[in-house]
């Protein structure tokens, strides 16, 4: 099956094009890293991909999701909103809700697949909370789950937005710089949290990144934007010193990156204990309020 099937999408602000025709096809199980300079259109693409931007009008460009059409030629399809629940976004500033626990805002990732009623009074289901605190304990924050997110650090409240996309059980997960805020020690977890989510469940994972080295490292596959248009597409081992060079308009002699390949799977989870806890104990931990 086709995740994403992208083709002609061009993007304009007023008469600044910033997507030129762009054509893509990422298919099921896929952790690709989205890289380019800094106005290279990633995060339009990534805004386009997931419903929050309409491609332009008049060049008959098309998005699917899981072979399903979300926009055509500028307009979003009946399916737009329906499809937007299986995408899990995840930005640079978290946006978490930083009053409410981590616990809480984790589930606020089955608010599209529950009755409205139950969203906004905060009822949600048992099996929902077992959800989310499964969530939590593989991304490593079981012990967090009801600390204010605004306590959390940045790595953590990153962590936690990881959360609340596996809760909602999304089958798409687009991160758009989840790293560009954090330490390194951070961005190293967050990272692998994200490959080993790709690995174990087969969700497919678009990531854009700054850091090319942990594009190299994490994902299979390199799209690289340059002034909105697509300069390389390929599997990560054949992306050249040169094309980085090209991109970042640097010299290719100037770049230490290329020591950068694929990790190997290890099959080791991130945390101790990750991701399988039994469910009875789960349940008896939602018995605290949320
Ligand atoms: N809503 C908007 N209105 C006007 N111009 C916009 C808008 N959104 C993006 N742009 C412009 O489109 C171009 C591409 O921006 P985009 O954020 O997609 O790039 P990017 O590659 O993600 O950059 P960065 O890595 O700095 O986040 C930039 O020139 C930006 O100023």
């Amino acid at each position: 099956m086709s995740i994403i099937a992208l083709s002609r999408i061009s993007k304009s602000f007023g008469d600044k094009t910033v997507l030129h025709g762009v054509d893509l096809e990422v298919g099921e199980g896929e952790m690709v890293g989205l890289i380019g300079a800094s106005g290279s259109g990633k995060s339009t693409l990534i805004r386009m991909i997931c419903g929050l931007e309409r491609m332009d009008r008049g060049t008959a460009g098309r998005i699917a999701l899981f072979d399903k059409e979300t926009q055509k030629d500028g307009r979003f399809s009946e399916h737009c909103e329906g499809l937007r629940r299986e995408v899990g976004v995840i930005f640079q500033q978290f946006n978490l809700i930083s009053r409410l626990s981590l616990l809480t805002n984790v589930l606020a990732g089955r608010l599209g697949r529950i009755p409205r009623w139950r969203g906004t009074t905060g009822l949600f289901p048992q099996s929902d909370k077992v959800k989310a605190l499964r969530a939590l304990e593989r991304v490593g924050l079981i012990d967090q789950a009801h600390q204010r997110a605004s306590t959390l650090s940045g790595g953590q409240q990153q962590r936690g937005a990881i959360a609340r996309v596996l809760t909602q059980e999304a089958r798409l997960i687009l991160a758009d710089e989840p790293i560009a805020s954090l330490d390194p020690a951070s961005a190293k977890l967050v990272m692998s949290t994200l490959r080993q989510i790709n690995r174990l469940d087969k969700t497919t994972v678009i990531v854009s990144l700054h850091q090319i080295d942990h594009a190299f490292e994490h994902c299979d596959r390199i799209i690289a934007l340059k002034d909105g248009r697509v300069l390389h597409n390929g599997p990560t081992g054949g992306i050249s010193p040169d094309d980085i060079a090209d991109l970042y308009g640097v010299e290719a002699g100037s770049l230490d990156l290329v020591k950068a390949r694929p990790a190997k799977p290890t099959g080791r989870p991130a945390y101790p204990g990750n991701g399988l806890a039994p469910q009875d104990d789960l349940a008896a931990r939602v018995a605290v309020s949320v």
